[in-house]
Protein backbone atom coordinates (compact mmCIF):
# COMPACT_ATOMS: atom_id res chain seq x y z
CA UNK A 1 0.00 0.00 0.00
CA UNK A 2 3.04 2.47 0.54
CA UNK A 3 4.81 1.37 -1.94
CA UNK A 4 2.25 2.32 -4.33
CA UNK A 5 0.84 5.60 -2.64
CA UNK A 6 -2.65 4.11 -1.86
CA UNK A 7 -3.84 5.18 1.54
CA UNK A 8 -3.39 8.07 3.35
CA UNK A 9 -2.40 6.88 6.73
CA UNK A 10 -2.10 2.69 7.49
CA UNK A 11 -2.90 2.29 10.57
CA UNK A 12 -2.43 -1.65 12.25
CA UNK A 13 -3.16 -3.81 15.29
CA UNK A 14 -2.57 -6.96 16.53
CA UNK A 15 -3.00 -9.07 19.29
CA UNK A 16 0.53 -10.00 20.54
CA UNK A 17 2.26 -6.90 22.17
CA UNK A 18 5.37 -8.62 20.79
CA UNK A 19 3.80 -8.56 17.13
CA UNK A 20 2.74 -4.83 18.09
CA UNK A 21 6.17 -4.31 18.57
CA UNK A 22 7.64 -5.66 15.74
CA UNK A 23 5.44 -3.61 12.91
CA UNK A 24 6.85 -0.68 15.43
CA UNK A 25 10.68 -1.59 14.66
CA UNK A 26 10.10 -2.55 10.97
CA UNK A 27 7.77 0.00 10.15
CA UNK A 28 5.27 -1.86 8.60
CA UNK A 29 2.67 0.63 9.21
CA UNK A 30 2.28 4.54 9.87
CA UNK A 31 0.84 3.94 13.35
CA UNK A 32 0.35 0.65 15.89
CA UNK A 33 -2.43 0.97 18.05
CA UNK A 34 -2.72 -1.08 20.95
CA UNK A 35 -6.58 -2.44 20.38
CA UNK A 36 -8.59 -3.15 17.36
CA UNK A 37 -11.11 -1.04 18.43
CA UNK A 38 -8.79 2.16 18.40
CA UNK A 39 -7.68 0.78 15.08
CA UNK A 40 -10.27 1.05 12.69
CA UNK A 41 -11.72 4.50 14.26
CA UNK A 42 -12.10 6.70 10.96
CA UNK A 43 -10.90 4.16 8.46
CA UNK A 44 -12.12 4.19 5.04
CA UNK A 45 -10.92 0.43 4.43
CA UNK A 46 -10.46 -2.24 7.51
CA UNK A 47 -9.23 -5.49 6.57
CA UNK A 48 -8.69 -8.50 8.77
CA UNK A 49 -5.97 -10.74 8.79
CA UNK A 50 -6.43 -12.94 11.23
CA UNK A 51 -6.64 -17.11 11.04
CA UNK A 52 -10.34 -18.01 9.88
CA UNK A 53 -11.46 -18.77 13.29
CA UNK A 54 -10.92 -15.39 14.86
CA UNK A 55 -12.56 -13.72 12.35
CA UNK A 56 -15.81 -13.62 14.11
CA UNK A 57 -14.46 -12.25 17.62
CA UNK A 58 -12.50 -9.43 16.12
CA UNK A 59 -15.84 -8.43 13.76
CA UNK A 60 -17.59 -7.93 17.41
CA UNK A 61 -15.07 -6.42 18.79
CA UNK A 62 -14.39 -3.63 16.35
CA UNK A 63 -18.21 -3.40 14.92
CA UNK A 64 -19.14 -0.57 17.47
CA UNK A 65 -16.44 1.55 16.20
CA UNK A 66 -16.71 1.25 12.04
CA UNK A 67 -17.06 4.36 10.39
CA UNK A 68 -19.96 5.67 8.67
CA UNK A 69 -19.43 4.29 5.20
CA UNK A 70 -16.50 2.49 5.80
CA UNK A 71 -15.47 -0.60 3.69
CA UNK A 72 -14.46 -4.02 5.45
CA UNK A 73 -12.79 -6.73 3.96
CA UNK A 74 -10.90 -9.93 4.97
CA UNK A 75 -8.31 -12.37 3.34
CA UNK A 76 -9.25 -15.28 5.04
CA UNK A 77 -8.65 -18.75 2.59
CA UNK A 78 -11.90 -20.12 3.45
CA UNK A 79 -14.94 -17.75 2.72
CA UNK A 80 -18.50 -19.10 3.79
CA UNK A 81 -17.60 -19.62 7.32
CA UNK A 82 -16.30 -16.06 7.22
CA UNK A 83 -19.14 -14.49 6.12
CA UNK A 84 -21.26 -16.89 8.72
CA UNK A 85 -18.71 -15.44 11.61
CA UNK A 86 -18.50 -11.80 10.77
CA UNK A 87 -21.54 -10.46 8.47
CA UNK A 88 -24.00 -11.11 11.72
CA UNK A 89 -22.31 -8.11 13.53
CA UNK A 90 -21.79 -5.54 11.40
CA UNK A 91 -23.61 -2.47 10.94
CA UNK A 92 -25.95 -1.12 8.13
CA UNK A 93 -23.90 1.81 7.73
CA UNK A 94 -20.59 -0.21 6.01
CA UNK A 95 -20.16 -2.66 3.18
CA UNK A 96 -18.47 -5.95 4.00
CA UNK A 97 -16.83 -7.63 0.94
CA UNK A 98 -15.13 -10.59 1.83
CA UNK A 99 -11.94 -11.24 -0.25
CA UNK A 100 -8.87 -14.23 -0.55
CA UNK A 101 -5.85 -13.30 -2.06
CA UNK A 102 -3.95 -16.64 -3.45
CA UNK A 103 -0.28 -15.37 -2.42
CA UNK A 104 1.24 -16.17 0.49
CA UNK A 105 4.08 -18.12 1.94
CA UNK A 106 4.63 -20.94 5.06
CA UNK A 107 6.58 -17.91 6.72
CA UNK A 108 3.97 -15.77 9.27
CA UNK A 109 4.17 -12.50 11.22
CA UNK A 110 4.61 -8.70 10.16
CA UNK A 111 8.30 -9.59 8.67
CA UNK A 112 7.04 -12.21 6.43
CA UNK A 113 4.97 -9.40 3.76
CA UNK A 114 6.89 -7.59 0.89
CA UNK A 115 5.65 -5.48 -1.35
CA UNK A 116 5.69 -7.37 -4.55
CA UNK A 117 3.82 -10.23 -2.62
CA UNK A 118 0.08 -9.85 -4.87
CA UNK A 119 1.84 -8.53 -7.84
CA UNK A 120 0.18 -10.44 -10.84
CA UNK A 121 -1.88 -12.91 -8.14
CA UNK A 122 -5.42 -13.69 -8.00
CA UNK A 123 -7.50 -11.50 -5.34
CA UNK A 124 -10.45 -13.01 -5.36
CA UNK A 125 -13.84 -10.99 -4.41
CA UNK A 126 -17.44 -13.18 -2.86
CA UNK A 127 -19.75 -10.01 -2.74
CA UNK A 128 -22.37 -10.22 -1.19
CA UNK A 129 -26.12 -10.20 -2.41
CA UNK A 130 -26.70 -6.90 -1.06
CA UNK A 131 -23.06 -5.57 -1.88
CA UNK A 132 -23.19 -1.81 -2.76
CA UNK A 133 -21.76 -1.45 -6.40
CA UNK A 134 -19.51 1.37 -5.76
CA UNK A 135 -17.77 0.02 -2.73
CA UNK A 136 -17.13 -2.98 -4.80
CA UNK A 137 -15.48 -0.84 -7.42
CA UNK A 138 -13.71 1.06 -4.75
CA UNK A 139 -12.17 -1.85 -3.18
CA UNK A 140 -11.54 -3.73 -6.95
CA UNK A 141 -9.12 -0.42 -7.84
CA UNK A 142 -7.41 -0.41 -4.72
CA UNK A 143 -6.38 -4.18 -5.13
CA UNK A 144 -5.75 -3.74 -9.12
CA UNK A 145 -3.82 -0.98 -7.25
CA UNK A 146 -1.51 -3.39 -5.29
CA UNK A 147 -0.82 -5.25 -8.51
CA UNK A 148 -3.49 -8.66 -7.82
CA UNK A 149 -5.67 -9.65 -10.45
CA UNK A 150 -8.80 -8.92 -9.26
CA UNK A 151 -11.70 -12.03 -10.30
CA UNK A 152 -15.00 -12.43 -8.21
CA UNK A 153 -16.55 -15.81 -7.32
CA UNK A 154 -19.40 -16.97 -5.87
CA UNK A 155 -18.78 -18.18 -2.18
CA UNK A 156 -19.70 -22.13 -2.39
CA UNK A 157 -17.62 -21.89 -5.97
CA UNK A 158 -14.79 -20.82 -4.08
CA UNK A 159 -14.38 -22.85 -1.04
CA UNK A 160 -14.56 -25.68 -3.54
CA UNK A 161 -11.93 -24.67 -5.93
CA UNK A 162 -9.90 -23.59 -3.18
CA UNK A 163 -10.33 -26.90 -1.67
CA UNK A 164 -8.51 -28.23 -4.71
CA UNK A 165 -5.96 -26.10 -5.71
CA UNK A 166 -4.95 -24.87 -1.79
CA UNK A 167 -6.57 -26.39 1.04
CA UNK A 168 -6.26 -30.46 0.12
CA UNK A 169 -2.99 -29.69 -1.42
CA UNK A 170 -1.46 -28.32 1.83
CA UNK A 171 -2.78 -31.47 4.08
CA UNK A 172 -1.38 -34.02 1.03
CA UNK A 173 1.79 -32.01 1.76
CA UNK A 174 1.50 -32.61 5.68
CA UNK A 175 0.65 -35.97 5.74
CA UNK A 176 3.60 -36.45 3.09
CA UNK A 177 5.99 -34.91 6.00
CA UNK A 178 4.74 -37.01 8.37
CA UNK A 179 4.56 -40.30 6.69
CA UNK A 180 8.70 -39.77 6.49
CA UNK A 181 8.73 -38.92 10.16
CA UNK A 182 6.87 -41.87 10.91
CA UNK A 183 9.41 -44.01 8.84
CA UNK A 184 12.28 -42.34 10.56
CA UNK A 185 10.90 -43.17 14.21
CA UNK A 186 10.28 -46.97 13.64
CA UNK A 187 12.81 -47.38 11.47
CA UNK A 188 15.66 -45.26 13.32
CA UNK A 189 16.56 -45.10 9.14
CA UNK A 190 18.01 -40.83 8.65
CA UNK A 191 15.38 -40.33 5.89
CA UNK A 192 14.63 -36.95 5.85
CA UNK A 193 18.41 -36.19 5.63
CA UNK A 194 18.18 -37.50 2.24
CA UNK A 195 15.12 -35.35 0.69
CA UNK A 196 15.31 -34.56 -2.98
CA UNK A 197 13.70 -31.21 -4.15
CA UNK A 198 10.34 -33.00 -4.63
CA UNK A 199 10.05 -33.62 -1.15
CA UNK A 200 11.82 -30.52 0.47
CA UNK A 201 8.60 -28.53 -1.42
CA UNK A 202 6.35 -30.85 0.41
CA UNK A 203 8.54 -29.66 3.66
CA UNK A 204 8.41 -26.16 2.61
CA UNK A 205 4.43 -26.63 2.22
CA UNK A 206 3.80 -28.26 5.45
CA UNK A 207 6.35 -25.83 7.67
CA UNK A 208 2.52 -23.45 6.97
CA UNK A 209 1.05 -22.02 10.24
CA UNK A 210 -0.41 -25.08 12.07
CA UNK A 211 -3.37 -22.60 13.54
CA UNK A 212 -3.69 -21.02 10.15
CA UNK A 213 -4.25 -24.32 8.51
CA UNK A 214 -6.38 -25.87 11.46
CA UNK A 215 -9.23 -23.39 10.98
CA UNK A 216 -8.70 -23.73 7.26
CA UNK A 217 -9.69 -27.25 7.64
CA UNK A 218 -12.25 -27.08 10.38
CA UNK A 219 -14.57 -24.41 8.18
CA UNK A 220 -13.99 -25.71 5.18
CA UNK A 221 -14.92 -29.43 6.10
CA UNK A 222 -17.27 -30.42 3.30
CA UNK A 223 -15.62 -28.91 0.35
CA UNK A 224 -12.34 -30.86 1.60
CA UNK A 225 -13.79 -33.60 2.08
CA UNK A 226 -15.59 -33.98 -1.27
CA UNK A 227 -11.98 -33.19 -2.74
CA UNK A 228 -10.06 -35.86 0.38
CA UNK A 229 -12.43 -38.73 -1.29
CA UNK A 230 -11.93 -38.06 -4.94
CA UNK A 231 -8.41 -37.58 -4.06
CA UNK A 232 -8.02 -41.07 -2.45
CA UNK A 233 -10.30 -42.86 -5.75
CA UNK A 234 -7.17 -41.66 -7.99
CA UNK A 235 -4.44 -42.67 -5.20
CA UNK A 236 -6.09 -46.13 -5.58
CA UNK A 237 -6.24 -46.12 -9.12
CA UNK A 238 -2.90 -45.55 -9.46
CA UNK A 239 -2.21 -48.01 -6.91
CA UNK A 240 -3.43 -50.53 -8.75
CA UNK A 241 -1.67 -49.81 -12.27
CA UNK A 242 1.59 -49.96 -9.93
CA UNK A 243 0.36 -53.60 -8.81
CA UNK A 244 -0.73 -54.37 -12.17
CA UNK A 245 2.16 -53.39 -13.76
CA UNK A 246 0.17 -51.03 -15.91
CA UNK A 247 2.86 -49.15 -17.35
CA UNK A 248 0.50 -47.81 -20.46
CA UNK A 249 -1.86 -45.96 -17.97
CA UNK A 250 0.68 -44.70 -15.77
CA UNK A 251 2.29 -43.15 -18.23
CA UNK A 252 -0.91 -41.42 -20.09
CA UNK A 253 -1.63 -40.29 -16.37
CA UNK A 254 1.39 -38.43 -16.10
CA UNK A 255 1.33 -37.20 -19.79
CA UNK A 256 -1.96 -34.93 -18.62
CA UNK A 257 -0.74 -33.84 -15.45
CA UNK A 258 2.42 -32.86 -16.95
CA UNK A 259 0.03 -30.74 -19.67
CA UNK A 260 -1.59 -29.13 -16.71
CA UNK A 261 1.99 -27.64 -15.33
CA UNK A 262 2.43 -26.53 -18.53
CA UNK A 263 -0.59 -24.53 -19.20
CA UNK A 264 0.32 -22.76 -15.24
CA UNK A 265 3.21 -21.90 -16.95
CA UNK A 266 2.07 -20.49 -19.82
CA UNK A 267 -0.48 -18.78 -18.29
CA UNK A 268 2.37 -16.83 -16.28
CA UNK A 269 1.00 -18.16 -12.79
CA UNK A 270 3.97 -19.61 -12.02
CA UNK A 271 4.92 -17.21 -9.25
CA UNK A 272 6.95 -19.13 -7.01
CA UNK A 273 6.23 -16.94 -3.82
CA UNK A 274 9.05 -18.44 -1.51
CA UNK A 275 11.94 -16.55 -3.97
CA UNK A 276 9.80 -13.28 -3.70
CA UNK A 277 11.29 -10.80 -1.53
CA UNK A 278 14.71 -12.88 -1.56
CA UNK A 279 15.80 -11.25 -4.78
CA UNK A 280 14.27 -13.21 -7.21
CA UNK A 281 12.99 -10.83 -10.17
CA UNK A 282 9.27 -10.33 -10.10
CA UNK A 283 7.51 -11.42 -13.15
CA UNK A 284 6.06 -9.17 -15.42
CA UNK A 285 2.27 -8.40 -15.20
CA UNK A 286 0.40 -9.79 -18.17
CA UNK A 287 -2.17 -7.76 -19.79
N1 LIG B 1 -0.20 -17.23 4.74
C1 LIG B 1 -0.79 -17.42 3.59
O1 LIG B 1 -0.23 -18.04 2.69
C2 LIG B 1 -2.17 -16.88 3.37
C3 LIG B 1 -2.59 -16.63 2.05
C4 LIG B 1 -3.88 -16.12 1.85
C5 LIG B 1 -4.73 -15.91 2.92
N2 LIG B 1 -4.29 -16.20 4.19
C6 LIG B 1 -5.24 -15.97 5.29
O2 LIG B 1 -4.83 -14.76 5.91
C7 LIG B 1 -5.17 -14.78 7.28
C8 LIG B 1 -3.96 -14.38 8.10
O3 LIG B 1 -2.90 -15.23 7.79
P1 LIG B 1 -1.39 -14.75 7.85
O4 LIG B 1 -0.59 -15.72 7.06
O5 LIG B 1 -1.30 -13.30 7.55
O6 LIG B 1 -1.09 -15.01 9.38
P2 LIG B 1 -0.10 -14.30 10.42
O7 LIG B 1 0.17 -15.34 11.45
O8 LIG B 1 1.04 -13.65 9.75
O9 LIG B 1 -1.03 -13.18 11.07
C9 LIG B 1 -2.16 -13.51 11.80
C10 LIG B 1 -2.42 -12.49 12.87
O10 LIG B 1 -3.61 -12.87 13.57
C11 LIG B 1 -3.39 -12.76 14.98
N3 LIG B 1 -4.24 -13.72 15.68
C12 LIG B 1 -4.12 -15.05 15.72
N4 LIG B 1 -5.10 -15.60 16.46
C13 LIG B 1 -5.86 -14.58 16.89
C14 LIG B 1 -7.00 -14.50 17.71
N5 LIG B 1 -7.56 -15.62 18.22
N6 LIG B 1 -7.53 -13.28 17.94
C15 LIG B 1 -6.97 -12.17 17.45
N7 LIG B 1 -5.86 -12.19 16.66
C16 LIG B 1 -5.32 -13.37 16.40
C17 LIG B 1 -1.93 -13.05 15.17
O11 LIG B 1 -1.46 -12.51 16.37
C18 LIG B 1 -1.32 -12.38 13.92
O12 LIG B 1 -1.06 -11.01 14.18
C19 LIG B 1 -5.71 -16.17 7.59
O13 LIG B 1 -7.12 -16.13 7.64
C20 LIG B 1 -5.25 -16.99 6.39
O14 LIG B 1 -6.17 -18.04 6.14
C21 LIG B 1 -3.03 -16.64 4.44
O1 LIG C 1 2.72 -20.80 -1.46
C1 LIG C 1 2.34 -20.94 -0.32
O2 LIG C 1 3.12 -21.05 0.61
C2 LIG C 1 0.90 -20.97 -0.02
O3 LIG C 1 0.53 -21.91 0.59
C3 LIG C 1 0.01 -19.87 -0.39
C4 LIG C 1 -1.46 -20.23 -0.45
C5 LIG C 1 -1.66 -21.35 -1.49
O4 LIG C 1 -1.27 -21.11 -2.64
O5 LIG C 1 -2.19 -22.40 -1.19
C6 LIG C 1 -1.94 -20.67 0.88
C7 LIG C 1 -3.14 -20.34 1.38
C8 LIG C 1 -3.95 -19.36 0.76
O6 LIG C 1 -5.14 -19.06 1.30
C9 LIG C 1 -3.46 -18.76 -0.43
C10 LIG C 1 -2.23 -19.06 -0.89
Amino acid sequence: MRAKGLAGEIVGHARSAETRATAREIGLVDRVCDTAAEAVQGADLVVLAVPVGAMGAIAAEIAPHLAEGATITDVGSVKQAVIEAVAPHLPGHVHFIPGHPLAGTEHSGPRSGFATLFVNRWWLLTPLEATDPAALARLRSFLTGLGANVDEMDVHRHDLVLAVVSHTPHLIAYTMVGVADHLRRVTHEEVIKYSASGFRDFTRIAASDPTMWRDVFLTNREATLDILGRFTEELFMLQRAIRMGDGDMLFDYFTRTREIRRGIIEAGQDTAAPDFGRGAPVPEKKA
